[in-house]
């Protein structure tokens, strides 16, 4: 999945859970590291320390709290999402959002099925994926 991209990552980031299977599984090929965003989660200790945003409604009308420790993503990274499908794009839209509050490099969402509603996102983000959902 990271064939869609031009840019070499240097971090692969996986929302939780189907993303974080594909995303792991992509930054093992890659040899790069892995970051699990994670759902409605936050901080095991008080010193560490998180970034959280929420999205607006997804595919299910929810409103979900995306985080991840706040270190794992350092200003000179080159960062690609992976994950296994797009519906509304809230999910990779916040994502980029938090990679952004790193100062890192963002690349990318690359999916295995788009099945985005609007089209814009596919531009503005950029979102790849192996199969567009008017084709299953
Ligand atoms: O484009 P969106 O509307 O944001 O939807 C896409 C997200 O929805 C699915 O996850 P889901 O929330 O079902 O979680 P799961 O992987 O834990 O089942 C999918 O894996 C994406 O992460």
């Amino acid at each position: 999945m990271a064939g869609l991209y031009d840019v070499r990552p240097t971090v692969v980031v996986g929302p939780v859970s189907r993303g974080a299977l594909v995303g792991a599984l992509a930054a093992a090929a890659l040899g790069v590291g892995f970051v699990e965003v994670r759902k409605n989660d936050g901080q095991a200790t008080d010193s560490d320390r998180w970034i959280r945003r929420t999205t607006g409604p997804d595919y299910q009308d929810r409103h979900v709290v995306f985080g991840f420790r706040r270190d794992l993503v350092q200003s000179g990274d080159r960062v690609l999402m992976v994950d296994d499908w797009a519906a509304t794009g809230e999910t990779a839209r916040v994502v980029r959002a938090l990679v952004d509050d790193c100062g890192a490099q963002w690349i990318g969402a690359a999916c295995i099925v788009d099945a985005l509603g609007d089209a814009r996102f596919r531009h503005d983000l950029p979102l790849r994926a192996l199969l567009d959902v008017r084709n299953l």
